[in-house]
């Protein structure tokens, strides 16, 4: 399972994973496809991890950001259908082909040129996505929605196997324009000359909070990792949820401090009195960045805050007293009653949670647990 060297990592509940899985497909009609976000290596929780937990627990596809991130997956033995969410060259369409790999279509110039380059006996599954208001990639006219589902109709290379559109707002309580896309997105359906097999609309916060708007697959992110769409509908979530990602350090060092005496870069923290402060090995290059100055971490289940300015490798927390060099210190997650969970962290850092994990970068090992123990460690220095 590898091993790590310095005493920092994050650690990712399977079981919750699964749970969360779970949770989500009993509130969705049986006959509704749960697709697995595990873009961005899962949101920062591990990409082949986290997509077998998915799959385990009913996910029957994945969607990814770009097409690197599909052939990771591949590489690492996931077999199961994959869906590029993100543009894609038609140079590469041959590679998606040989794969198994779904692309996203939002331009009819993009299929003449996949024409021209995929292999005459080649089978390419795509969805078309539609911009319904998100204004980011999508077809915007039924017009062209017409013209790319003739291209593709006409070329028996060419599978039309899926058509979605994304929400903008649909982890907002105010549903005006949610409204507005969602009967856009039936309208530029109704247009069409046959639907494909896969018809899907929505996220997260859109799969548990509007329930017109299922079609026959969801694509869930931010939910599977346990965490709430937005702090606006969280109170409002019909299912319960639990946060995967932890992360934990250990203290390499412990020293009294006189009243005046300084802690860090600038010599900017002076100890107001005679205070106990430990020293954690994680600093900014480990995405635990220098805003975070003042978060608590736990330390023998007491909040204790980072003083100082946060070092590329290593910040300086103010102990509650005296404790041993390798106590272990909780920045996400819990210690007896005490616990940080990532929306705080995203609260200090004046962002969404989506981001936390993500930014926790790959020097950190991930350690996975099962039924509460390690089944697997994915250290990407060694
Ligand atoms: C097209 C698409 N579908 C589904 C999801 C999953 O959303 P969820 O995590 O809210 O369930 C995303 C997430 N995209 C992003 C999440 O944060 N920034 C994004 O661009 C997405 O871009």
């Amino acid at each position: 399972q590898g091993f790590f060297y310095r005493d920092t990592w994050a650690e990712v509940d399977l079981d919750h994973i699964r749970t969360n899985v779970e949770g989500i497909k009993e509130h969705l009609p049986e006959d509704v496809e749960f697709i697995a976000v595990v873009k961005a290596n899962a949101y920062g929780h591990g990409d082949s991890q986290v997509a077998e937990a998915a799959l385990e627990a009913g996910a029957s596809m994945l969607a990814v950001a770009f097409m690197d991130e599909a052939l990771a997956l591949r590489k690492k033995g996931i077999a199961a259908p994959i869906l590029v969410l993100g543009a894609s060259r038609p140079e590469d369409v041959n590679i998606a082909a040989e794969e198994g790999i779904i692309l996203t279509v939002f331009q009819k110039e993009w299929l003449g040129k996949a024409r021209e380059v995929l292999k005459a006996d080649s089978s390419l599954s795509l969805h078309i996505k539609i911009d319904t208001g998100m204004g980011r990639i999508g077809i915007r006219s039924i017009e062209e929605l017409k013209s790319a589902e003739k291209l593709i109709h006409e070329d028996e290379r060419l599978q039309l196997h899926g058509i979605y559109t994304h929400f903008a707002t649909a982890d907002e309580l105010d549903d005006s324009y949610f409204t507005k896309q969602l009967a856009l997105f039936r309208e530029m359906l109704g247009a069409m000359e046959t639907q494909p097999p896969v018809v899907h609309s929505s996220n997260s916060a859109a799969a548990l909070m509007h329930t017109d708007a299922r079609f026959n697959a969801v694509r869930v992110g931010i939910a599977m990792y346990g965490l709430a769409p937005s702090m606006e509908i969280a109170p409002e979530l019909p299912v319960e949820l639990h946060e995967a990602f932890t992360l934990h350090s250990r203290l390499v060092h412990v020293k009294k401090l006189e009243k005046g005496e300084k802690v860090s870069y600038g010599a900017t923290y002076e100890a107001p009195e005679e205070i106990w402060v430990g020293t954690l090995p994680i600093g900014y290059a480990d995405g635990w960045i220098r805003r975070l100055q003042g978060q608590e971490v736990l330390v023998d289940g007491k909040r204790s805050p980072i003083i100082g300015r946060i070092c590329m490798d290593q910040c300086m927390v103010k102990l509650p007293y005296e404790v041993p060099v390798g106590t272990i210190a909780t920045l996400i997650g819990s210690q007896g009653k005490e616990s940080i969970s990532i929306n705080e962290i995203a609260s200090k850092l004046e962002t969404i949670n989506y981001e936390v994990p993500c930014i926790i970068s790959s020097r950190v090992p991930r350690l996975y647990r099962q039924n509460g123990k390690v089944v697997d460690l994915n250290n990407s220095l060694l």
